[in-house]
Protein backbone atom coordinates (compact mmCIF):
# COMPACT_ATOMS: atom_id res chain seq x y z
CA UNK A 1 0.00 0.00 0.00
CA UNK A 2 1.18 3.41 -1.04
CA UNK A 3 2.40 5.35 2.45
CA UNK A 4 3.28 8.75 2.11
CA UNK A 5 4.00 11.96 4.69
CA UNK A 6 3.32 15.26 3.14
CA UNK A 7 4.82 17.64 5.73
CA UNK A 8 2.64 21.15 5.94
CA UNK A 9 5.11 24.08 5.16
CA UNK A 10 2.31 26.16 6.68
CA UNK A 11 4.26 25.29 10.41
CA UNK A 12 7.72 26.09 9.50
CA UNK A 13 9.98 29.18 9.90
CA UNK A 14 8.60 31.39 7.11
CA UNK A 15 12.01 33.92 7.46
CA UNK A 16 13.67 30.48 6.46
CA UNK A 17 11.69 28.97 3.91
CA UNK A 18 14.86 27.42 2.16
CA UNK A 19 16.29 25.81 5.03
CA UNK A 20 12.54 24.11 5.96
CA UNK A 21 12.39 22.96 2.13
CA UNK A 22 16.38 21.54 2.38
CA UNK A 23 15.37 19.56 5.28
CA UNK A 24 12.80 18.12 3.85
CA UNK A 25 14.68 17.10 1.06
CA UNK A 26 16.29 14.93 3.00
CA UNK A 27 13.97 13.42 4.65
CA UNK A 28 12.16 10.58 3.92
CA UNK A 29 8.59 12.57 2.92
CA UNK A 30 7.71 12.33 -0.26
CA UNK A 31 5.99 15.30 -0.71
CA UNK A 32 5.97 18.81 0.58
CA UNK A 33 2.15 20.32 1.63
CA UNK A 34 1.11 24.11 0.79
CA UNK A 35 -1.23 25.55 2.64
CA UNK A 36 -3.05 28.45 0.23
CA UNK A 37 -5.63 30.31 2.58
CA UNK A 38 -7.94 33.36 1.69
CA UNK A 39 -9.39 34.77 4.93
CA UNK A 40 -12.76 34.13 2.96
CA UNK A 41 -14.04 30.22 2.66
CA UNK A 42 -11.33 30.12 5.92
CA UNK A 43 -10.86 32.93 8.78
CA UNK A 44 -7.29 32.61 8.27
CA UNK A 45 -4.76 34.49 5.33
CA UNK A 46 -1.46 32.16 4.36
CA UNK A 47 0.27 32.98 1.33
CA UNK A 48 0.06 33.28 -2.43
CA UNK A 49 1.53 33.08 -5.78
CA UNK A 50 5.37 34.50 -4.32
CA UNK A 51 5.81 32.21 -1.61
CA UNK A 52 4.81 29.14 -3.89
CA UNK A 53 7.03 29.66 -6.53
CA UNK A 54 9.75 30.43 -3.87
CA UNK A 55 9.63 26.97 -2.37
CA UNK A 56 9.53 25.38 -5.73
CA UNK A 57 12.33 27.12 -6.32
CA UNK A 58 14.52 25.25 -3.45
CA UNK A 59 11.84 22.14 -2.78
CA UNK A 60 12.90 18.65 -4.98
CA UNK A 61 9.75 17.35 -3.69
CA UNK A 62 6.12 17.08 -5.65
CA UNK A 63 4.40 19.87 -4.21
CA UNK A 64 0.75 18.78 -2.62
CA UNK A 65 -1.29 22.34 -3.16
CA UNK A 66 -4.08 22.47 -0.70
CA UNK A 67 -6.74 25.41 -1.67
CA UNK A 68 -8.84 26.60 0.98
CA UNK A 69 -10.10 29.59 -1.38
CA UNK A 70 -13.30 30.83 -2.76
CA UNK A 71 -13.31 30.51 -7.00
CA UNK A 72 -10.36 28.56 -6.86
CA UNK A 73 -11.57 28.01 -10.45
CA UNK A 74 -9.98 31.28 -11.11
CA UNK A 75 -6.45 30.67 -10.18
CA UNK A 76 -6.03 27.11 -11.06
CA UNK A 77 -3.63 28.10 -13.87
CA UNK A 78 -1.33 30.49 -12.15
CA UNK A 79 -1.02 27.54 -8.88
CA UNK A 80 0.72 25.39 -11.89
CA UNK A 81 2.76 28.06 -13.46
CA UNK A 82 3.83 28.55 -10.08
CA UNK A 83 4.38 24.89 -9.44
CA UNK A 84 2.03 22.71 -7.80
CA UNK A 85 2.17 19.25 -8.74
CA UNK A 86 -0.97 18.29 -6.92
CA UNK A 87 -3.47 20.97 -6.76
CA UNK A 88 -6.40 19.78 -4.36
CA UNK A 89 -9.76 22.04 -3.96
CA UNK A 90 -12.53 21.65 -1.53
CA UNK A 91 -15.92 20.79 -2.86
CA UNK A 92 -17.41 23.40 -0.70
CA UNK A 93 -16.26 26.11 -2.64
CA UNK A 94 -17.31 25.22 -6.80
CA UNK A 95 -20.49 25.11 -8.10
CA UNK A 96 -19.50 22.12 -10.56
CA UNK A 97 -16.76 20.52 -9.19
CA UNK A 98 -16.31 18.21 -12.44
CA UNK A 99 -15.46 21.12 -14.77
CA UNK A 100 -13.08 22.16 -12.16
CA UNK A 101 -11.68 18.78 -11.90
CA UNK A 102 -11.43 18.74 -15.90
CA UNK A 103 -9.49 22.56 -15.52
CA UNK A 104 -6.96 20.89 -13.08
CA UNK A 105 -6.22 17.87 -15.72
CA UNK A 106 -5.97 20.40 -18.48
CA UNK A 107 -3.01 21.99 -16.72
CA UNK A 108 -1.45 18.56 -16.65
CA UNK A 109 -1.17 18.03 -12.76
CA UNK A 110 -2.75 15.68 -10.19
CA UNK A 111 -6.13 16.29 -8.98
CA UNK A 112 -7.75 16.17 -5.40
CA UNK A 113 -10.96 17.16 -4.16
CA UNK A 114 -11.23 17.26 -0.31
CA UNK A 115 -14.16 18.41 2.01
CA UNK A 116 -14.38 19.65 6.01
CA UNK A 117 -15.43 17.60 8.88
CA UNK A 118 -19.13 18.81 8.68
CA UNK A 119 -19.38 18.01 5.19
CA UNK A 120 -21.49 14.07 4.47
CA UNK A 121 -18.74 11.63 3.35
CA UNK A 122 -21.59 10.80 0.62
CA UNK A 123 -21.11 14.15 -1.77
CA UNK A 124 -17.44 12.64 -2.75
CA UNK A 125 -19.47 9.63 -4.60
CA UNK A 126 -19.49 10.97 -8.30
CA UNK A 127 -16.13 12.14 -7.83
CA UNK A 128 -13.55 9.00 -6.49
CA UNK A 129 -13.05 8.10 -10.36
CA UNK A 130 -12.46 11.15 -11.74
CA UNK A 131 -9.78 12.34 -9.28
CA UNK A 132 -5.57 11.71 -8.18
CA UNK A 133 -6.27 12.05 -4.46
CA UNK A 134 -9.85 12.65 -2.07
CA UNK A 135 -8.21 14.37 0.71
CA UNK A 136 -10.36 14.17 4.13
CA UNK A 137 -10.11 17.21 6.74
CA UNK A 138 -9.28 15.96 10.09
CA UNK A 139 -9.72 18.99 11.55
CA UNK A 140 -11.88 22.30 10.32
CA UNK A 141 -9.73 23.79 7.49
CA UNK A 142 -8.07 27.14 8.61
CA UNK A 143 -5.55 26.98 11.24
CA UNK A 144 -2.52 24.59 11.86
CA UNK A 145 -1.95 22.62 15.45
CA UNK A 146 -5.89 21.88 15.81
CA UNK A 147 -6.47 18.26 17.63
CA UNK A 148 -7.37 15.51 15.51
CA UNK A 149 -11.39 14.46 15.02
CA UNK A 150 -11.95 11.67 16.35
CA UNK A 151 -15.02 10.66 13.95
CA UNK A 152 -12.36 11.01 11.33
CA UNK A 153 -11.88 7.31 11.39
CA UNK A 154 -15.86 6.44 10.34
CA UNK A 155 -15.11 8.98 7.91
CA UNK A 156 -12.63 7.16 6.14
CA UNK A 157 -13.71 3.88 6.72
CA UNK A 158 -16.90 5.06 4.74
CA UNK A 159 -14.63 6.62 1.90
CA UNK A 160 -12.96 3.72 1.44
CA UNK A 161 -16.16 1.72 0.55
CA UNK A 162 -17.30 4.15 -1.92
CA UNK A 163 -13.73 3.73 -3.37
CA UNK A 164 -13.83 0.20 -3.04
CA UNK A 165 -17.45 -0.58 -4.41
CA UNK A 166 -16.55 2.15 -7.29
CA UNK A 167 -13.28 0.29 -8.10
CA UNK A 168 -11.31 3.70 -8.30
CA UNK A 169 -7.74 3.84 -7.57
CA UNK A 170 -7.25 7.59 -5.89
CA UNK A 171 -5.34 7.83 -2.64
CA UNK A 172 -6.55 8.83 0.63
CA UNK A 173 -5.44 12.08 2.45
CA UNK A 174 -5.90 13.28 6.02
CA UNK A 175 -4.98 16.45 7.07
CA UNK A 176 -5.18 17.64 10.47
CA UNK A 177 -3.99 17.10 14.06
CA UNK A 178 -1.90 14.24 12.36
CA UNK A 179 1.34 13.16 14.58
CA UNK A 180 3.53 10.24 15.62
CA UNK A 181 1.16 8.89 18.28
CA UNK A 182 -2.07 7.93 15.29
CA UNK A 183 -0.01 7.86 12.14
CA UNK A 184 0.09 4.08 12.03
CA UNK A 185 -3.42 3.38 12.90
CA UNK A 186 -4.02 6.07 9.92
CA UNK A 187 -2.34 4.04 7.63
CA UNK A 188 -3.90 0.43 8.98
CA UNK A 189 -7.29 2.16 8.22
CA UNK A 190 -6.05 3.03 4.41
CA UNK A 191 -4.94 6.18 4.40
CA UNK A 192 -2.56 6.66 2.04
CA UNK A 193 -1.13 10.48 2.68
CA UNK A 194 -0.63 11.90 5.92
CA UNK A 195 -0.30 15.89 6.49
CA UNK A 196 1.41 16.78 9.31
CA UNK A 197 2.50 20.35 10.05
CA UNK A 198 3.26 21.09 13.71
CA UNK A 199 3.97 17.51 14.29
CA UNK A 200 7.24 17.63 12.50
CA UNK A 201 7.75 21.00 12.24
CA UNK A 202 7.54 21.61 15.64
CA UNK A 203 9.72 18.32 16.54
CA UNK A 204 13.06 18.20 18.18
CA UNK A 205 14.09 15.66 14.83
CA UNK A 206 11.62 16.56 12.59
CA UNK A 207 13.56 13.76 10.31
CA UNK A 208 13.52 11.00 13.22
CA UNK A 209 9.77 11.92 13.42
CA UNK A 210 9.09 11.69 9.42
CA UNK A 211 10.80 8.11 9.60
CA UNK A 212 9.32 7.09 12.83
CA UNK A 213 5.26 8.27 10.76
CA UNK A 214 6.29 5.57 8.25
CA UNK A 215 7.96 3.11 10.08
CA UNK A 216 5.93 2.65 13.51
O1 LIG B 1 -4.86 22.44 5.97
C1 LIG B 1 -4.40 22.69 7.06
C2 LIG B 1 -5.18 23.54 8.02
O2 LIG B 1 -6.31 24.00 7.40
C3 LIG B 1 -3.03 22.18 7.46
O3 LIG B 1 -2.51 21.41 6.38
C4 LIG B 1 -3.09 21.32 8.71
O4 LIG B 1 -3.75 21.91 9.74
C5 LIG B 1 -1.69 20.87 9.12
O5 LIG B 1 -1.34 21.33 10.37
P1 LIG B 1 -1.20 20.40 11.66
O6 LIG B 1 -0.50 19.13 11.21
O7 LIG B 1 -0.37 21.24 12.56
O8 LIG B 1 -2.58 20.10 12.18
FE1 LIG C 1 -3.72 21.44 4.42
Amino acid sequence: MTKIISPSILAADFGNLQAACEMINGSEAQWLHIDIMDGSFVPNISFGFPVLEAVKKHSTKPLDVHLMIVNPEKYISRFAKAGADILTFHYETVENPLSVIELIRAEGIKVGITINPDVPVSVLEPFVDKVDLVLLMTVFAGYGGQKFMDNSYDRIAELKEIIERKKAHCLIEVDGGVNEDNASILFESGVNVLVAGSAVFGAPDPLKTIHNMLNT
